[in-house]
C-alpha cells in the first residue's frame, strides 16, 4: 500500500507544537502526570507551589501517584508536597496508587505516613446491588447481543439498561469475575459507557450501565446514512477520546478488540460513548469475543494480525477505528452484500481496503484512515495522536464552514463583540440568572440547560458566519 506519511507534517510534529501551549503554574500538573522529571523540577525551581491543586483538588502527587510515576512521587514528598492531600471525593495519592495497583508507590507514601481514608482495597464488593432494587419483569427489551438481552430498567429512579451476561459466557471463576467486575467499576471517562453495578440472579449476571437514549452508531447510521464532516469528525473525536482513556489505562492499557458501531452508543445530548470494553475480562476466555461475534459482524471491523491469529496490542483498535470513521463519512460499511469473515480475510491476505474517492473523504481524512488501518500495526498512530490530528481537522472545516474568510481588524473587533454581547445578554438576563435562582424549583434541569445552551451555541455560530459574509462584502 502507498505511504503517505511524507506527504504532509507528521502527526508527531502536530503534537509537538502544540504542546507548547502547556505553559503557567498548571505545568507543574501536566509534567507530574506524564514523568516529566525536569519539567517538574523547573516549575518547582520557579516557585510553583507543590500543592498547588486543579478544579477537582488534585495535586501533582495525586496525578503521580496514579500514573505510576514513582520517580515524581519520591521528588514531590521530597519537595513537601502533601502526601495526604485529598481531592474533591476525598481521594488522597495512596488511593490513586492501590486504584491503579502501582504497588512500589504504595510502599512508599505509606512509608512517608499516606492513609487511604476511602479504604478502595477494602474487599466489599460495592458494585453488587440488590436484586430487590430493580424490577426485573418491568423490564423494556432494547436489544440482543451475543451476550444476551440488554433491557431498559428503572433504579432508584433512573433510567439504566441492564445488560444480561449468560452464565454459560460468564467466567466460572468467581474471583477472575470480581476481580473483572472490580476492574470495570473503576473506568470512568465522559466518552465511555458509565457501569454502574451487578445484579446478581440465579442464572445470569445482569449488568447495570448508564441507559443511552439515542441508541448505537450502527442505528444512527442506518436511519441516517452519510454524516456531514464536521459531524463525522465530531463523532470520531467522541469515540478517540474514550479509546485513548482505555489505552491509557495503568498499569495495563486496556484493549476493546470487539470496536464497531454497535458498540459506540449516543446519549441525548448527541455524545458518542464506547460500550463493552472489559468484557474479555469478564468472559472466558482471551478470544471468546471475536469467535462468538464475529458472524454478527466484527469480522468486518478485525484488524488483520487478529484474523491471522498472531500476537496483536493496542493498534488492532486503531484499525476498527478507522473502518468506523469510514463508515461515517460513507454512510454504511463498505462491500456491505459481502460476507464479513471473506472481507477479514482479503484484508489479512490480500491487504485489501476500503475505498476513498475524494469526494467523500477530504485529504487530511483520507491520510488518517490510510495511516490507521496500516499493514503494519507499528506504524498506526496511537489515539492520542488521532485526537491531535482530528482536532486540527476539525479546525480547519469549522473555518471552511464559515466561508474561509478570515477578518480583518475591524471585523475581528465586529465579531468579538457579537461573541461576546450576544450570549451575555441570552445569559444574563436568562440561564445564568435561572439556574442561581433563590428557589430551587426555578431553576431548570440539566436537560432545559443542554438545549439552552445548544441554542445559544447556534446563534453564536451564526453571528459569526453573519460577520465574516460582510466582512467578505466589505
Ligand atoms: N447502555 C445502553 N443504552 C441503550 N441501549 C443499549 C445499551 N447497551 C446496549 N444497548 C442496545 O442494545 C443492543 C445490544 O447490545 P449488546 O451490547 O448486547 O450487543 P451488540 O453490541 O449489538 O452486539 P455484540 O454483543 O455482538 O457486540 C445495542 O445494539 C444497543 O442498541
Amino acid at each position: 500500500m502507498e505511504d503517505h506519511r511524507h506527504q504532509a507534517p507528521s502527526t508527531k510534529q502536530l503534537i509537538a507544537s502544540q504542546r507548547s501551549d502547556w505553559e503557567g503554574p498548571y505545568r507543574l500538573l501536566f509534567c507530574s502526570s506524564k514523568g516529566d522529571k525536569a519539567g517538574v523540577m523547573q516549575e518547582l525551581m520557579k516557585g510553583v507551589d507543590t500543592n498547588l491543586a486543579d478544579y477537582d483538588k488534585r495535586t501533582a502527587i495525586h496525578l503521580a501517584s496514579c500514573e505510576g510515576c514513582t520517580e515524581i512521587v519520591v521528588l514531590l514528598l521530597e519537595k513537601g508536597a502533601d502526601v495526604n492531600s485529598m481531592d474533591r471525593w476525598g481521594r488522597t495519592p495512596l488511593s490513586d496508587a492501590r486504584s491503579f495497583g502501582h504497588q512500589d508507590i504504595c510502599k512508599i507514601l505509606e512509608a512517608h505516613g499516606g492513609i487511604d481514608p476511602m479504604g478502595l482495597d477494602s474487599q466489599t464488593p460495592c458494585f453488587e446491588i440488590d436484586s430487590t432494587e430493580v424490577d426485573m419483569n418491568e423490564a423494556t427489551l432494547i436489544g440482543e447481543g451475543a451476550y444476551g438481552e440488554v433491557y431498559l430498567v428503572k433504579w432508584r429512579g433512573t433510567e439504566v439498561a441492564a445488560k444480561t451476561i449468560r452464565s454459560s459466557i460468564a467466567s466460572n471463576k468467581t474471583g477472575q469475575l470480581s476481580k473483572g467486575i472490580r476492574f470495570v467499576a473503576k473506568l470512568r471517562h465522559p466518552n465511555i459507557v458509565q457501569f454502574l453495578g451487578v445484579l446478581k440472579h440465579p442464572d445470569r449476571l445482569i449488568f447495570l450501565t448508564e441507559y443511552l437514549r439515542n441508541g448505537s452508531l450502527y442505528d444512527i447510521l442506518r436511519k441516517k446514512g452519510r454524516l456531514d464532516p464536521l459531524t463525522a469528525v465530531a463523532y470520531a473525536l467522541d469515540i478517540a477520546r474514550g479509546m485513548n482513556y482505555l489505552h491509557q489505562h495503568k498499569p495495563h492499557a486496556i484493549i476493546h478488540r470487539d470496536l464497531t458501531p454497535r458498540n459506540v452508543l449516543q446519549n441525548e445530548a448527541g455524545r458518542l460513548k464506547v460500550t463493552d470494553f472489559g468484557l474479555s475480562k469478564i468472559a472466558q476466555g482471551r478470544d471468546v469475543g471475536y469467535k462468538m461475534t464475529g458472524g454478527t459482524g466484527s469480522y468486518r471491523y478485525m484488524a488483520p494480525e487478529v484474523y491471522r491469529r498472531e500476537s496483536y496490542g493496542k493498534s488492532v483498535d486503531v484499525f476498527s477505528f478507522a473502518l468506523i470513521v469510514h463508515e461515517m463519512f460513507q454512510g454504511g460499511p463498505s462491500n456491505r452484500g459481502e460476507d464479513a469473515e471473506k472481507l477479514a480475510d482479503k484484508r489479512a491476505y490480500e491487504d485489501s481496503r476500503p475505498h476513498l474517492p475524494s469526494i467523500v473523504y477530504p485529504e487530511p481524512i483520507k491520510k488518517l484512515l490510510q495511516d490507521c488501518w496500516h499493514k503494519n500495526p507499528d506504524r498506526r498512530p496511537t489515539f492520542e495522536e488521532i485526537i491531535m490530528h482530528l482536532e486540527i481537522i476539525q479546525e480547519d472545516l469549522e473555518q471552511k464552514a464559515m466561508g474561509n474568510r478570515k477578518p480583518c481588524c475591524k471585523i475581528a473587533a465586529k465579531l468579538l463583540i457579537c461573541h461576546v454581547d450576544v450570549p451575555r445578554r441570552t445569559i444574563k438576563s436568562g440561564l445564568l440568572q435561572d439556574c442561581w435562582h433563590k428557589n430551587p424549583d426555578r431553576r431548570p434541569t440539566f436537560e432545559e440547560i443542554i438545549m439552552h445552551l445548544e441554542i445559544i451555541q447556534e446563534d453564536l455560530e451564526q453571528k459569526a458566519m453573519g460577520i465574516c459574509c460582510s466582512c467578505a462584502i466589505l
